[in-house]
């Protein structure tokens, strides 16, 4: 399989967080979701592809390119988006693109006023006064402007209304309608990730705890709810986290693994990676 971003065995050390040992391929062609809660570690490792902070361990590619030896190599093909603006907040819309056509050989003027008007961001204004949706809004339309074969986004949707978060991810799948496209992007909306990812990647504490094609966590999760009586009868090796409720027990569990008759609803991404986190807290 070719893929168009792998991680193995990243590992960055800060005085009281590890990423440790981290391991992710994303095929080429697939949108891949990087969830977890606050801190987990999600910005440091798009930090790390970037080659905007230095790893201790570890082997990164993008496009099979390594991403310290040969990153300037493939700038045009890389599209990012951070969760914090890299322009100069003084430029306007007109004097941005002044300055991209000079980073990238392969900026076309078009597409990026094409999702300006799209965006329906304003011309005049400078950015200092751009919203932060706006000034997400920018950053994607820089990203998708070039020659993008990979879109790297941290925390792309924070802060935009449901009407234009639902319009960049019909633009994510637009992109993607190539096949050789792929996108990496990080957030707390998992509902959207849910609608747009063919896999996710989950991490905990800096440590990933799963990645995994989406249709196949939908298919193998399951909550099992019981009262508290029946649940020292579940197989606990198929549970994967526990919560109590008024009416009795909710249960994260592996379904292929639970025997007998017990009521199995469906579990949703944001579902497990709730079950997981609190299991861990207990
Ligand atoms: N430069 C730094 N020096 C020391 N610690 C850092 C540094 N950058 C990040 N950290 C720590 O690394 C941990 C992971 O932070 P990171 O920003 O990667 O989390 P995150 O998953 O992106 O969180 P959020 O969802 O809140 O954005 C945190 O404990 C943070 O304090």
């Amino acid at each position: 399989m070719e893929y168009a971003l792998t991680l193995e065995n990243v590992t960055k050390e800060y005085k009281d967080f590890k990423l440790d040992h981290i391991n992710i391929y994303l095929p080429k062609g697939c949108i891949m979701g990087f969830i977890g809660e606050n801190g987990a570690g999600k910005s440091t490792t798009i930090k790390l592809i970037m080659d905007l902070v230095n790893r201790d361990e570890g082997k990164i590619t993008i496009l099979g390119k390594d991403n310290k030896k040969e990153l300037n190599s493939i700038k045009e093909n890389i599209g990012v988006v951070m969760d914090e603006l890299c322009f100069p907040e003084n430029l306007n819309i007109k004097e941005i693109n002044t300055v991209m056509k000079k980073v990238y050989k392969t900026w076309n003027e078009d597409k990026f006023y094409h999702f300006i008007q799209r965006f329906s961001l304003s011309k005049d204004k400078s950015i200092k006064e751009y919203s932060r949706g706006m000034k997400m809004k920018l950053s994607i339309a820089v990203a998708l402007s070039h020659d993008s074969k990979i879109l790297i986004l941290d925390e792309a949707t924070s802060g935009l209304d449901p009407i234009v978060r639902e319009e960049i991810l019909d633009i994510f799948l637009e992109f993607i309608q190539d096949e050789s496209n792929s996108i990496f992007v990080s957030s707390h909306i998992i509902s959207d990730l849910e609608k747009i990812c063919d896999y996710i990647t989950f991490i905990h504490k800096g440590k990933i705890v799963f990645s995994e094609s989406k249709d196949d966590l939908l298919d193998k999760y399951g909550i099992l709810k019981c009262t508290e009586e029946e649940f020292p009868n579940i197989n606990s090796s198929a549970v994967k986290g526990v919560r109590k409720n008024k009416f009795g027990m909710e249960a994260l569990v592996l379904k292929d693994e639970i025997e007998g008759n017990y009521v199995i609803d469906k579990a949703d991404i944001e579902d497990i990676m709730i079950f997981y986190i609190k299991e861990q807290m207990i």
